[in-house]
């Protein structure tokens, strides 16, 4: 790592000498004593936070001032005490300094590797497109933007194209039409234009290539559900460490879903969630208190278990795990194989980025017929012609089978069909029609309690099995259903605690109604994905599924990332890794929930 050689004396804006150093990945710069007492420290500041270093040529130095010195312009993120964690206080910092004759051919080596240390792997100065919703959240994403956003790109010489949206669905009709020059697509918002963003790229004819261009949220919404899972719950509204996300964030692959609506065979794409019931009524329904921001969620969940309104729907699901324990260790022994590839500095092993772009649920299920494999090469920035290879299904025969047609890398996204269930689907009616009676089981019931036998004659016949604790059993009532592609849908609320990004699997809740005062309780520790063991939150991962509506008239809407569709039945089939956000580390943030070690897993 950095060593002596990458000190460099300079003079400082006080005329005092002083020394710049880089060392573990770390920039101080020290303001040296004449009399041996030790150097103060004026600056210091991890590497992942250094912008830009730029060393005047002699002959644009002013004379009369510098003489024949050479000024230093020094842009970095700082923060209280330069701690590599400490986020909080994170504010942009201008120095400048001196560099005299004698020391600047060393100046030059040191700004080189001062910018190739903290831009390891990652761009220089990359070409922005920054989408800005006046309107978004508490309204005030423009004057954030221009006080805090800009300046920071700015100094780290980003090239910006400012367009604010002018009306819903703009920042879709950009993103459509846009020539596709940018390194990132960044968005002062919340969820909503990322949805928008997302779907205007992958409507395009061109939309494999579009998808490579990788978003960057800014949160100036009222949830930014994408903001918590890439900075933290404490981060989500860190508008410096958004705005150091475009600037040096790695390309983080993730899932987009098709959904299908019939009868219309309109299709919409969804990153985040679709919903149902409660969770609709607490997003649309609290959309006049807006000024609340995310509290408006929580105001409406109370709202909605006060309520208790169920849902009816028939819920067809591919399901590929079902066993919570399982899908626990599962997730978290991702993260440990993430941590035990993290390099020291500002980037991470290209293995692991290599790594990151295999290994999508390619483990087996015990007796599951359907294991989503595929291989997609991982994109970097700068390299957005990567071929992408088009994902597979292997059969429970170990044939191997294209998943979607191929499509070339710059081709669009295939067309959605209406999907056709096998008799190895899962499907729960939550019309409750048997309330009242005696619950029955499940109509095919989970992957290891209901397989279907091939008899002797020919015929086939369902092996009926008792539900296991924690399983759907037809005739209980829902107060949601809940799909979705990262862990937490907003800060107070870890819903898919063990998602996996980019593993070509949707997670999928469904909530059973129980008594008011134990979703009560459930709010407490929802943060931290608590409510998971809850044996009345049925949990799958699914490879794709079908809803149908059974009550039009009491339940007409439905949300895809948030946005209200009237709806009679939707199908969802997962696009593994086709787009990309940026993050700091190259993942999601790690939560609590996946650090333990508790004695379930
Ligand atoms: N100038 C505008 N006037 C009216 N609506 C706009 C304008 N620009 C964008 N919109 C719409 O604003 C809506 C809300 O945006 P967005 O979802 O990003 O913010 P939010 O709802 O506050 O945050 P979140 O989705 O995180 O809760 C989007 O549907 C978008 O199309």
């Amino acid at each position: 790592m950095a060593s002596r050689h990458q000190d460099l004396p300079v003079i400082l804006h006080n005329d005092k000498r002083g020394l710049l150093t880089v060392e573990d990945d770390k920039l101080d710069v020290l303001q040296l004593s004449k009399d041996g007492r030790p150097p103060k420290r004026l600056l210091s500041c991890p590497l992942r936070n250094f912008l830009f270093a730029k060393l005047a040529a002699s002959s644009t130095s002013s004379p009369d001032k510098l003489g024949d010195n050479r000024r230093l312009d020094l842009h970095s993120l700082g923060g209280s005490g330069g701690l590599k964690n400490d986020t909080s206080s994170l504010k942009l910092v201008k120095l400048h300094v001196l560099v005299e004759p004698v020391n600047a051919p060393e100046a030059e080596e040191w700004v080189e590797t001062i910018m190739s240390s903290s831009y390891r792997g990652i761009k220089r100065s990359k070409r922005v497109l920054l989408l800005v919703n006046p309107v978004g959240g508490k309204g005030k994403a423009k004057s954030i933007v221009h006080d805090t956003v800009l300046p920071i790109l700015q100094s780290a010489g980003c090239q910006v194209d400012l367009r604010e949206t002018t009306h819903r669905l703009h920042a879709e009709e950009i993103a459509a039409s846009v020539e596709l020059k940018y390194d990132v697509i960044a968005t002062a918002s919340g969820d909503g234009l990322v949805y928008e963003v997302l779907n205007g790229l992958a409507s395009r004819p061109d939309a494999r290539k579009a998808l490579k261009i990788p978003i960057a949220p800014i949160p100036t919404g009222s949830a930014n559900a994408v903001c918590t899972n890439l900075f933290g719950v404490k981060d989500t509204f860190n508008i410096p460490l958004a705005t150091l996300n475009i600037i040096k964030g790695q390309i983080l692959p993730i899932d987009l879903c098709s959904v299908l609506l019939l009868p219309s065979l309109t299709r919409r794409f969804c990153f985040l969630s679709t919903a149902l019931g409660l969770m609709v009524d607490l997003d649309i329904g609290t959309e006049n208190l807006r000024w609340m921001g995310d509290t408006r969620f929580m105001y409406g969940f109370i709202k909605g278990i006060a309520t208790m309104k169920t849902c009816k729907a028939k819920i067809q699901l591919n399901v590929v795990e079902d066993d919570k324990v399982s899908m626990a260790r599962k997730a978290r022994d991702k993260v440990r194989e993430r941590k035990g590839s993290k390099i020291l500095g500002a980037g991470i092993n290209p293995l692991v980025n290599k790594m990151n772009g295999i290994n999508i649920a390619e483990e087996s299920v015990e007796g599951n017929n359907s294991v989503v494999i595929t291989d997609h090469e991982t994109t970097s920035v700068g390299s957005q012609d990567g071929e992408q290879q088009p994902s597979k299904v292997t059969n429970g025969n170990g044939t191997t089978t294209r998943k979607d047609d191929y499509v070339p890398d710059h081709g669009p996204i295939p067309e959605s069909k209406p999907l056709q269930p096998d008799p190895n689907w899962v499907t729960l009616d939550t019309s409750g029609a048997s309330s009242g009676s005696a619950p029955k089981r499940s109509s095919v019931g989970s992957l290891r309690s209901n397989r279907t036998m091939t008899l002797e004659n020919g015929h086939s016949s369902e092996i009926q099995q008792v539900p296991k604790s924690g399983q759907w059993v037809d005739g209980e009532g829902m107060l949601y259903f809940y799909a979705g592609m990262m862990p937490w849908v907003a800060r107070d609320l870890m819903q898919w605690p063990v998602s996996i990004s980019g593993d070509g699997l949707i997670d999928v809740v469904v909530q059973s109604v129980v008594p008011r005062m134990m979703m009560a309780n459930a709010i407490t520790g929802a943060e931290k994905g608590e409510a998971y063991w809850m044996d009345c939150q049925h949990y799958y991962k699914v490879s794709e599924f079908i809803v149908q509506n059974l009550d039009k008239a009491g339940q007409p809407i439905f949300t895809i990332d948030g946005e209200s569709f009237q709806w009679d039945e939707f199908h969802v089939q997962v696009h593994p890794r086709i787009a990309n956000l940026q993050s700091l580390n190259g993942g999601f943030y790690v939560s609590d929930f996946l650090q333990k070690h508790d004695d379930k897993v």
